[in-house]
């Protein structure tokens, strides 16, 4: 089967604008802030299909482009700022950042209550001890945790096999497939052999950007293959990192690129920004009783 994570995407969203129609029916505008640094062109494009997801659900979105030479010191004022600001919901700095400003600085600035992304190391911290409180999730991996559930694909008991291990896909995908059942094994760029992991996957996951790295050979007959990659190939053509018409033919379900993943990544950003909004909301009505 073909995992349409763009249909699925639609899908959900239906929910999701009556969801937020019935928040601000009670006075409550779910809002998200993204702040991007600099040009690069790819983040400019999930910048704006951000924006768009948002405003067709209803959410408030705020949108800060900054230049490429923009201090430190100022986007920590600018996210104190946000952090401030009890309107605001989630905030969300896209990556990758310019040279000069540290990555981690950043993620620990955002104030946790507003971690839409779940990049701190509190929310990362609730995931890799399995926590049973609601908390935000990397939206890659808690996108594709989504996928399989609708597809009716189970962790439990089956042997996933990781390649990549980035904070923001492979990490996180290991733990969440953990705490569902799943065995995991994570693979990377040091890994030798990496085709005999591979093929005793029955849920591969890929992140890697390395173009067209898992061909049919390396996918085990009826495995569900998740294709995070978005590369170019020789033309410029946008590909994932799986030979996708070839490992068709082997893989029980896999999601295309563009379709699969990259649509899911921004509902799950809707889907936490509504959440984390509830919660701040409870936490005002609790402290006012
Ligand atoms: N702060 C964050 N930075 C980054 C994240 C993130 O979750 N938080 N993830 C990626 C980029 N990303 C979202 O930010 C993202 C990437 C791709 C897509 C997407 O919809 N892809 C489409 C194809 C789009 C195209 O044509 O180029 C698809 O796969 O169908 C959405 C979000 C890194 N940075
Ligand atoms: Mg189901």
């Amino acid at each position: 089967m073909i995992i349409d994570g763009k249909a699925l995407s639609n899908q959900l969203d239906v929910n999701m604008k009556q969801e937020v129609a019935d928040l601000n029916a009670t006075g409550l505008y779910p809002t998200l802030v993204v702040i991007i640094v600099g040009n690069d062109p790819a983040s400019q494009i999930y910048v704006r299909n951000k924006h768009r997801k948002a405003v067709k659900l209803g959410i408030r979105s705020i949108i800060e482009r900054k230049p490429a030479d923009m201090t430190q010191a100022d986007l920590l004022a600018l996210i104190a700022k946000y952090n401030a600001d009890d309107q605001v919901h989630g905030i969300l700095v896209q990556l990758p950042l310019p040279k000069q400003i540290d990555e981690t600085a950043v993620i620990r600035a955002i104030d946790v209550k507003k971690d839409v992304d779940g990049f701190s190391p509190e929310n990362v911290g609730k995931l890799f001890a399995n926590s049973h409180e609601h908390y935000p999730v990397s939206c890659t991996p808690k996108g594709i945790m989504t996928m399989l559930d609708h597809y009716n694909v189970n962790p439990e008991g089956k042997h996933a096999v990781i390649v990549g291990d980035s904070n923001i896909v492979g990490r996180p995908m290991g733990a969440l497939l953990l705490n569902a059942g799943a065995t995991v094994t994570y693979t990377h760029i040091l890994t030798q052999d990496l085709s005999s992991f591979t093929r005793t996957a029955d849920i591969l996951v890929v992140a890697t950007g390395v173009a067209h790295l898992i061909k049919a050979g390396d996918i085990k007959p009826g495995a569900t293959v998740i294709d995070v990659g978005m590369d170019r190939d020789e033309n410029g053509k946008l590909v994932g990192d799986v030979d996708y018409d070839n490992a068709v033919r082997v893989a029980g379900n896999i999601t295309p690129v563009p379709g699969g993943v990259g649509p899911m990544t921004i509902t799950t950003l809707m889907q936490q920004t509504i959440e984390l909004a509830k919660v701040a909301n409870r936490r005002v009505l609790t402290s006012v009783h």
